[in-house]
């Protein structure tokens, strides 16, 4: 599954080209629009006042409602750009963004009007690719849906806790989650984690948090050891988006302070099948997936945005300067991530099943 998304936040358009997309399969457009729309910005004041409408317009590989097996493109205009919010910014750059490291990395040369290719803006191809994998992966009997574990300190119910994963109810609350615009399973949780960001914002502030994403029905025996791990795979998506400083798979770090006798799955034959008391690996063991719920956590900072006056340095006099960073921004991103973090899993998860089916084994019509 190759997938390279192109454009800059303040161009033209934006968007993705996919490869290796089976021929013959239709595309529910509709279902596609509903992701863009979870992510898309402008939404209220938690969010950035940026107003996009986010449709995407497929120039290639689908045709009378079918792929075709050419790639898949599609482009997302930018219309809401308002550059000269970023006048300042290559002189004077900002603490935490790119600002800095683009222009070590282009020679000073690099578009940075909206932050450029490193903005969060390129999120939204990456959630039609990742509504395409979903929808391949569908197929299969797959199901990839996340919710904020944690805003600010404040923390929704895990999808570890109560049953969820047990009683196969995850699939319901995830998908339930998606419908609001605090993918939470607590809504007095969701209700918090609001007015934490308003107040943070109010004050000049910024929130981070923790996403909480679960990939289910995947059978065991899904990914390869080494660099190609299930895990490798899903950070390697993860960490393209712009933000997220943190991956663990099921305990994760808490596996540091445990003992063998805790950490280990315990295993058992349940109804003639191979399964695993609890789920202390998150579904990965030897970089393959155990059959038991897949599950892992992406770490988000707060939004280095901030309206706070920062220290930062003059890149012409060489000389140290204070900043007030101008312009919309998100005062927490970790909201309007969690699409873009269940795509990345689902491209990813897309990756290694076509690794060991093929391309024709996802669900393209058999000749
Ligand atoms: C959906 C989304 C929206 C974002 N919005 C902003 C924003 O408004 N302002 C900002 O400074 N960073 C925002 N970010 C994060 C920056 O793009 C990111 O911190 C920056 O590119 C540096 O990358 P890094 O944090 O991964 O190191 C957003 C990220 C995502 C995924
Ligand atoms: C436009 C989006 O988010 C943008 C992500 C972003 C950043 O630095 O990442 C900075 C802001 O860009 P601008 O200054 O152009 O308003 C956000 O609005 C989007 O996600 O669609």
């Amino acid at each position: 599954m190759k997938y390279s998304i192109f454009g800059e936040s303040h161009g033209p358009a934006i968007g993705v080209l996919l490869n290796d997309i089976p021929a013959g399969v239709t595309l529910d457009m509709e279902e596609i629009s509903l992701e863009m729309g979870r992510r898309a910005p402008g939404k209220s004041a938690i969010s950035t006042a940026r107003k996009e409408a986010d449709v995407p317009e497929v120039l290639s590989g689908l045709c009378g409602g079918f792929t075709t097996g050419a790639p898949l493109c599609a482009m997302i205009k930018n219309t809401d750009a308002r550059s000269g919010d970023y006048s300042l910014l290559k002189r004077f750059p900002r603490p935490g963004h790119a600002d800095y490291t683009a222009a070590a990395r282009y020679d000073g040369f690099a578009d940075m009007r909206g932050s450029g290719q490193f903005s969060g803006r390129l999120t939204a191809p990456l959630v039609f690719a990742g509504a395409v994998a979903k929808q391949l992966l569908a197929a299969r009997g797959i199901f990839v849906g996340a919710h904020i574990a944690a805003i600010g300190g404040i923390r929704d119910i895990p999808l570890t806790d109560g049953g969820f994963l047990k009683d196969k109810t995850a699939e319901t609350v995830l998908r339930a989650a998606a419908r609001k615009e605090l993918p939470v399973i607590d809504d007095g949780a969701g209700e918090k984690m609001r007015e934490a960001i308003a107040a943070a914002k109010r004050e000049g502030d910024s929130l981070g948090g923790l996403i909480e994403c679960a990939a289910l029905g995947l059978e065991a025996g899904i990914g390869e050891p080494g660099a190609d791990s299930l895990e490798s795979l899903i950070s390697r998506a993860c960490f393209a988006v712009p933000g997220v400083k943190g991956i663990e798979f099921g305990a994760g770090f808490a596996f540091a302070e445990m003992r063998g006798s805790a950490a280990n799955d315990p295993m058992e034959m349940a109804d003639g099948r191979v399964s695993m008391r609890t789920n202390n690996n998150g579904g990965v063991s030897g970089g393959i997936s155990t059959g038991a719920p897949l599950l892992f956590r992406a770490a988000l900072r707060p939004t280095s945005s901030i309206a706070r006056e920062q220290d930062t340095v003059d890149m012409e006099e060489r000389v140290n300067a204070k900043l007030v960073v101008p312009g919309r921004h998100d005062p927490c991103i970790v909201h309007r991530a969690v699409p873009v973090i269940e795509a990345a899993a689902a491209l990813a998860l897309l990756e290694a099943v076509q690794k060991l089916y093929g391309i024709r084994g996802l669900c393209g019509r058999r000749q």
